[in-house]
C-alpha cells in the first residue's frame, strides 16, 4: 500500500536546464526547461528512454553539476545559491542511490569502512558509536553484521545496492534520488529491492524522485509519474491517472511499447517510429513531431507548454502537446449545451 501524503511540496523545480557546451560551441540541450514538485512524503517517478536527460536532473539536483538556468527548491531553501556549510548540510539531507552500486563503493574499502566514510565527514555521531550505527544500518536493510567486514567484490549485486541504500540513509536525509537503482539487478533481486525502498519509505516519511524507465516499477512503487522526452517534461500525473488515461502520443506509447514487451502484443497506433532526434539538433516547437503520426504545421512552429488538463488542482495531470489541447477543444464545444435560435 502506498503511504498518505502530505499536501505541501517539499521539493519544486522550475525551468531546470543544462546545456552541456561541446568543444567547437555546439550545446546538448540535455535538460530544457523542467519544472515539477514533489510532495512531502511522496515518490514522484521520473521516466523516458535512454538519453532524454534523467540522470542529469538527478546530478542538477544533487549539485553535481552546475544547471544553465532554474531553480531548485527543497523545504523551502534554494538549493542551487546555496555555498559552503549550508551546502554541505544540504547535502546530507538529500542523497543518492546509484545504478550501478559497485561503481560507487572503493573496491580496497570495506564496507564497514565505506559506510563510516560519510557518517565521520558529517560529523553526525561520536566517531566511538559509528560502528554500531553502520551495524544498525546494515540490519535495517536486511544484512548481517559479518558484512561489515566484506569487501565489494565478496557482495552479489543485490547486496551492494543493499549497501548503497543504507550508506545514503545513515545520514538520515528527507530527500532520496534514486537513479535507476534496480537496473543492474534480476528480476527476483529488484523486487526484492523495490520492497526494501518501499519499506523504508514509509518507516522513515521518505521523499523520493525514483529514475527509471522501467513503467512497471514506477506503476508499482510512486504516487505521480512525470514522462520525459528529450530534454523536457511532456506529461505529469498521478501514476493510476497516467495509466488509465495517458494523453501525450509519447505517454502512450511508451505505455504501449512497455505492453508489446510484456505480452508480445502486435504493434499498436500508439507506437512511435523511428529513433529520437539528437538533443544537439532536437526539433522546432514540440520535440517529438517527428516521430509523432498527430503532428501538424502548429506542431513544426510553436512549442507547446506543459499545461493542466483539469480544473481540479488536486489531480495535478499536466499535458505538453497541441494535439491534446485541439482534442480538448473539441470535445468542449461538443458537450456545450446547443443555444436555441429562432
Ligand atoms: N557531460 C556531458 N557532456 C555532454 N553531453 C552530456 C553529458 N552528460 C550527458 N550528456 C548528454 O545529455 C543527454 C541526456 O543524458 P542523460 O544521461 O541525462 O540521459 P538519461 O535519460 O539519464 O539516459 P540513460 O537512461 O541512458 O541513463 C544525452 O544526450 C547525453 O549524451
Amino acid at each position: 500500500m502506498k503511504p498518505r501524503v502530505a499536501h505541501s511540496d517539499f521539493v519544486i523545480v522550475e525551468g531546470l536546464t543544462k546545456h552541456y557546451v561541446l568543444s567547437g560551441g555546439r550545446q546538448v540541450r540535455s535538460v530544457d526547461g523542467a519544472s515539477f514538485s514533489i510532495r512531502h512524503g511522496e515518490a514522484l517517478g521520473l521516466v523516458g528512454e535512454s538519453g532524454c536527460g534523467k540522470s542529469t536532473i538527478a546530478r542538477l539536483l544533487m549539485r553535481l553539476t552546475p544547471p544553465t538556468s532554474g531553480r531548485v527548491k527543497v523545504d523551502g531553501r534554494d538549493v542551487l545559491a546555496m555555498q559552503g556549510e549550508e551546502l554541505r548540510k544540504m547535502r546530507r539531507t538529500m542523497q543518492l542511490v546509484f545504478q550501478d552500486p559497485y561503481s560507487a563503493l572503493d573496491p580496497s574499502m570495506t564496507i564497514g569502512q565505506s559506510m563510516i566514510a560519510p557518517l565521520t565527514q558529517h560529523g553526525l555521531y561520536m566517531p566511538g558509536d559509528c560502528k554500531a550505527k553502520v551495524l544498525d544500518m546494515l540490519r535495517e536493510v536486511g544484512l548481517t553484521d559479518a558484512f561489515y567486514d566484506r569487501y565489494p567484490h565478496q557482495c552479489s549485486g543485490g547486496q551492494l545496492q543493499r549497501v548503497g541504500i543504507g550508506r545514503a540513509l545513515l545520514l538520515r536525509p528527507e530527500f532520496l534520488v534514486c537513479d535507476e537503482p534496480t537496473s543492474a539487478l534480476d528480476s527476483s533481486m529488484r523486487t526484492q529491492i523495490l520492497n526494501l525502498l518501499s519499506e523504508l519509505r514509509i518507516r522513515l516519511r521518505l521523499t523520493i524522485l525514483m529514475i527509471t524507465h522501467d513503467l512497471r516499477l514506477v506503476s508499482r512503487f510512486c504516487d505521480r509519474i512525470a514522462v520525459m522526452y528529450l530534454g523536457q517534461i511532456v506529461e505529469i500525473a498521478p501514476a493510476a491517472d497516467l495509466f488509465a488515461n495517458p494523453q501525450h502520443p509519447y505517454t502512450r506509447a511508451l505505455i504501449a511499447s512497455s505492453l508489446l514487451d510484456e505480452h508480445g502484443l502486435e504493434e499498436t497506433i500508439d507506437t512511435l517510429h523511428g529513433e529520437p532526434p539528437s538533443p544537439l539538433n532536437p526539433p522546432s516547437g514540440c520535440r517529438l513531431r517527428t516521430r509523432c503520426a498527430h503532428a501538424d504545421s502548429r506542431c513544426a512552429e510553436t512549442e507547446p507548454m506543459l499545461r493542466s488538463i483539469v480544473e481540479n488542482e488536486d489531480t495535478r495531470h499536466f499535458v505538453r502537446c497541441h494535439y491534446f489541447e485541439r482534442i480538448a477543444a473539441i470535445r468542449e464545444m461538443q458537450d456545450a449545451p446547443a443555444i436555441a435560435t429562432g
